[in-house]
């Protein structure tokens, strides 16, 4: 289920990124990364393992800063806010790390009410319950609503993980490696998912990904990342027709590891 591109309002980026900068002591990760994410669009990052792909969208999510450069997201300017506007501004904004990162000790329900009665404090408890539920009927899992997370599948944990994203109604969306560790179907749900999340909730999202079908499946647009800058763009098409070392490279590295997909 490819995404049609015509909810993408070009005008108005909702993430700018400029002249990012970041090292960790000697090692040079970004070195003056420019990326403008749309409003209603998909970004997918692709990028060799410590290329800095999740240094890049942790530093967009605020739990890293940068050496120098900029970011500013839905028009404020990150570095000058306080840290109650800060704090404001995250709310807007849904990560999902590598793992589903869900409390083992708590229930789904638990799980979702949580970010929610700490952020919506006015909501009824009668609120709560329906956002609660609409969110676990939008990602397919209302039956899991009394399970733990032991109980979950890998795909029903990543799932559970954007429905904890979703309670807050955020108008970004980050996922980092969202089909990490899942078989081709499950990846597949996934990739649904996303494009269903975003048609329904009107996000926009940045996607890091070493999976080629989760990048051709959600990615509008495709940026490649190399030696601390994003060295191509354009759609996956556009991308992968090219004959340039680092873009062969990442390809057959990708179909000789997964002989069954299909691009
Ligand atoms: N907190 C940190 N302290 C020191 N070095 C770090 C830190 N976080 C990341 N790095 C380094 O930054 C580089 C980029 O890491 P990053 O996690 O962004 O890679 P990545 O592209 O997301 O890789 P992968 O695909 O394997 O997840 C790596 O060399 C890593 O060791």
């Amino acid at each position: 289920m490819k995404r049609e591109l015509s909810g993408i309002d070009k005008s108005t980026p909702v993430i700018s990124v400029k002249k990012l900068v970041k090292s960790f002591g000697e090692n040079e990760v970004l070195k003056g990364v420019d990326l403008e994410l749309y409003k209603g669009e998909n970004i997918v990052i692709l990028g060799r393992s410590g290329s800095g792909k999740s240094v890049l969208i942790k530093i967009i999510a605020g739990l890293l800063k940068a050496d120098s450069g900029s970011v500013s997201i839905l028009g404020s300017e990150v570095n000058d806010l306080e840290i109650k506007e800060l704090r404001e501004l995250r709310l807007n904004i849904g990560f999902s790390f590598q793992s589903s990162a869900l409390y083992d000790g708590m229930t789904v329900w638990e799980n979702l009410e949580f970010p929610l009665v700490r952020n919506r404090r006015e909501l009824t408890k009668e609120q709560v319950n329906e956002a609660i539920e609409q969110v676990l009927t939008d990602v397919g899992l209302l039956q899991t609503i009394d399970q733990m997370p032991a109980e979950l599948s890998g795909g029903q944990k990543k799932r559970i993980g954007i429905a904890r994203m979703l309670i807050l109604k955020p108008e970004i969306m980050l996922y980092d490696e969202p089909t990490g560790g899942l078989d081709p179907v499950t990846c597949m749900e996934i990739n649904n998912l996303i494009n269903k999340v975003q048609q329904q909730y009107n996000t926009s999202s940045i996607i890091i990904t070493h999976d080629l079908s989760c990048a051709k499946t959600t990615g509008d647009r495709i940026v490649m990342l190399s030696d601390g800058i994003f060295f191509r763009q354009g759609s996956f098409e556009e991308v992968f027709r090219s004959d340039d070392e680092r873009v062969r490279n990442f390809y057959n590295y990708y179909m000789l590891n997964n002989e069954q997909a299909k691009l």
